[in-house]
């Protein structure tokens, strides 16, 4: 077939741009030199003929689906080693690293991913100078390849409950790990079914018959030469799944297995020769890892979002459907307001999240800092944040993913459109890394503990500093300076209420943790509120601070975006907003002339903003969402691509179809 060079709807939409889009796509990359850096690394991986797929992934079987993404991941890391990408480690500027090229390469992910992801930072963030000297090059380098294993059949969430037992033989100088049931068998981890070869083991420490609480273990679980489980592991893969079905998560069992006293990862806590537990600074510490990964999953769940947003947003653009005004051929499906509505949100609020990301790296980096020199006062407000914005990123995020995906009817729907596998990784933040309802909790305790200790006269700490502020009603005011004040007031009153219905419960007779329980959807409310302010205000303040140095015209853009990301938001929550704030009617009926003026005003530049995301076709791997917008041409090569259309006539019709029309069967 072949194809035209851009669909002229397209053409139309990128003459009416106001703004320079490569210099968008620099301030989204962090700077030109990464947009750079990244479009070499794209040139580079895609240039490789051993990382196309001949045949899409999803006419493949499970078992060939997991070894051609091995396949891959090998030539992958080949391909990353030669261009010179940081794995295993994040900073601001490895923004524009190979994640987006990864999720090309890998639809439903890689089986080395919690290689890069979780056990390397691990070793890096838990081991002692001689245990990173010993185990981060041969991870490096893929002499081994491991994975996070903490998870178990029977608990994820409550680590303490966690089973698996590491018991130290101080006759021997080795810690025993044993599975004591069968929900303590290790679940999830991926790549542990047939990929990896070692792992972080978390297990509960036990030392002359004394708990010590868990702590991280490096354990060896298949031979290096011959991959075969070594003695007393039982491993195996756990099945199929809504999405990660090429990740190859595990499960992982133990019998006794003796590992040498210098497999516990010793940098906070150690055990000595002769049995001697020294414990960290901060018992906390041990969990290190997960909070790295919250905060990286920030940035992860913008990216996904800019992607779906970018196919839907670029199908609506040349699907053309039903009459707006009846002499008129039918409009692009982009110029229905409803369409809009749908969409435009998605790009404020993947910017929303991805500056917010790069400010929470800034925030987790410097509190590391001080936490290598063993001042741990910010800690809990790195958990809350961590927690918070890890929650309230993965579900807005992922109910957009679902959004654009319906927003491109029926053709959203086929897995070719690359919307539905979206979702499936997009929805896997919720659960992973800390379950979203839990993780709120979490929140919600710092927030709870913050504002008692504020009541007796201690500082609150900079994203809470306004729970000092006095509650004091004033005028409705839609400015954006207005509108973050009033989020924070639902803020403090939700934070407040929750605390009042803490303290009724207790004075009624109820337990601490009976109170808890009983008042704990308030609390998940507060925690949500608390992350929508620091988000409404990290979000403006990063767009401030841009606005200075960028064009005029993109300085204008950006706004309209953070508008609409704080009118939508008043919009919808609008319940809180009257019951703590003096919004009336009146307030409500020129924020909604507002919103729809806005979405007319970014109408022209909706192209160009999706543009400004600069997602290679390889990338995006979407019949609907190329640069060209050739989606029906594309959705037909991808269709003849069926296995079932290589034959006219498929052997079932003879076999059962005919019999049972001919009454033979
Ligand atoms: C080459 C080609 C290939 C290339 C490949 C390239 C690949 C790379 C590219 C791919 C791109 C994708 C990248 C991402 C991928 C990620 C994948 C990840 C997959 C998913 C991994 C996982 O899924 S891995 C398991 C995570 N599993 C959890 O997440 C359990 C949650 N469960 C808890 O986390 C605890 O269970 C829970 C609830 C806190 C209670 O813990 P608990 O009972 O011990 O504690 P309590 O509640 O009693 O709290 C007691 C006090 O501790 C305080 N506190 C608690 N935690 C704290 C903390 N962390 N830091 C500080 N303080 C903390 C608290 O605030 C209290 O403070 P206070 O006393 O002052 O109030
Ligand atoms: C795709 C994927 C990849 C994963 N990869 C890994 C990995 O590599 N390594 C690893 O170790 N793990 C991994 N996990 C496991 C993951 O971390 C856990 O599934 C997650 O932490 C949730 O724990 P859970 O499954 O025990 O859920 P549960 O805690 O059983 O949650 C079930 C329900 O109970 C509720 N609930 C639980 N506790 C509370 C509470 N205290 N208060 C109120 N409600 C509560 C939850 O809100 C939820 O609604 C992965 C999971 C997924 C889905």
């Amino acid at each position: 077939m072949t194809l035209k060079k851009v669909n002229p709807d397209l053409e139309k939409e990128r003459s009416t741009c106001t703004f320079n889009i490569e210099e968008l796509t620099n301030l989204l990359d962090t700077g030109a030199h990464c947009t750079a850096e990244r479009r070499a690394v794209e040139d580079k991986v895609f240039s490789v003929k051993e990382l196309k797929d001949e045949i899409p992934d999803e006419f493949l079987s499970h078992k060939e689906r997991y070894e051609n993404a091995i396949r891959k991941s090998v030539f992958l890391h080949k391909v990353l080693q030669e261009t010179g990408v940081k794995r295993g480690v994040y900073n601001r500027s490895d923004k524009s690293d190979f994640r987006t090229t990864y999720y090309s390469i890998f639809k439903d992910g890689s089986p080395f991913m919690l290689q890069y992801s979780m056990f390397v930072p691990t070793i890096l963030g838990q081991g002692d100078s001689e245990q990173v000297e010993l185990w981060y090059k041969r991870a490096l380098n893929m002499e081994i390849i491991g994975t996070y294993a903490q998870t178990e059949l029977g608990h994820g969430t409550f680590i303490r409950g966690l089973e698996t037992e590491a018991v130290y033989d101080e006759k021997t100088e080795e810690f025993i790990l044993n599975s004591p049931s069968l929900s303590s068998y290790k679940w999830w981890p991926g790549g542990l079914g047939h990929t990896t070869n070692y792992c972080i083991v978390m297990a509960q420490l036990k030392i002359k018959g004394k708990p010590y609480g868990m702590q991280p273990f490096i354990v060896q679980i298949r031979d290096e030469e011959t991959h075969m489980p070594l003695p007393g592991v039982k491993v195996g893969e756990i099945g199929a799944k809504l999405a990660f079905n090429t990740v190859n998560n595990g499960f992982l069992g133990f019998e006794h297995v003796r590992i040498p006293r210098r497999h516990m990862l010793m940098r906070f806590s150690q055990v000595s020769k002769d049995g001697k537990f020294t414990s960290s600074a901060n018992p906390k510490l041990a969990y290190g890892t997960m909070v790295m990964v919250r905060v990286t999953i920030v940035n992860s769940a913008a990216t996904y979002l800019s992607r779906a947003v970018t196919i839907a947003i670029r199908y609506s653009a040349v699907r053309h459907q039903s009459k707006l005004k009846q002499n008129e051929p039918e409009p692009q499906i982009l110029d229905y307001v409803t369409q809009q509505h749908k969409l435009f949100i998605g790009i404020a609020t993947s910017h929303a999240y991805m500056f917010c990301s790069y400010w929470l790296w800034d925030v987790y980096v410097m509190y590391q800092k001080e936490q290598n020199v063993g001042n741990f006062d910010r800690l809990p407000e790195l958990h809350a944040l961590a927690c918070c914005l890890k929650v309230i990123s993965s579900s807005d995020c992922t109910g957009l993913v679902e959004k654009c995906r319906m927003s491109c009817g029926g053709h959203g729907f086929m897995m070719s459109s690359n919307l539905p596998q979206l979702y499936g990784i997009s929805t896997a933040t919720c659960t992973y890394e800390g379950e979203n309802t839990v993780m709120l909790l979490q929140t919600a305790r710092a927030l709870v503990k913050a504002w008692e200790l504020g009541s007796r006269g201690r500082p609150f700490s900079p994203t809470m500093s306004y729970f000092a502020e006095k509650n004091v009603p004033s005028k409705w005011d839609s400015s954006l300076e207005g509108i973050l004040n009033a989020f924070q007031k639902v803020s403090i009153g939700k934070l407040s209420s929750s605390v009042s219905s803490l303290q009724e419960y207790t004075k009624s007779g109820l337990s601490a943790e009976d109170a808890w329980n009983k008042a704990s959807v308030q609390l998940i409310g507060a925690a949500e509120a608390w992350g929508r302010a620091v988000v409404l205000s990290i979000y403006k303040s990063e767009i401030e601070r841009y606005g200075q140095t960028v064009s005029p015209a993109l300085k204008s853009v950006l706004f309209d975006l953070v508008e609409l990301y704080y009118v939508h938001l008043t919009l919808e929550k609008m319940g809180d907003l009257l019951l703590y704030t003096q919004l009336s009617e009146k307030d409500v009926v020129s924020l909604r002339k507002k919103y729809e003026d806005l979405l007319e005003k970014i109408r022209p530049n909706a192209i160009g903003l999706v543009d400004a995301f600069d997602y290679r076709d390889e990338v995006l791997n979407s019949t609907l969402g190329s640069y060209d917008g050739f989606a029906y041409e594309r959705l037909m090569t991808e269709a003849m691509k069926s296995p079932l259309n290589a034959e006219p006539v498929n052997q079932s019709f003879h076999k059962y179809i005919k019999p049972l029309m001919k009454g033979k069967l």
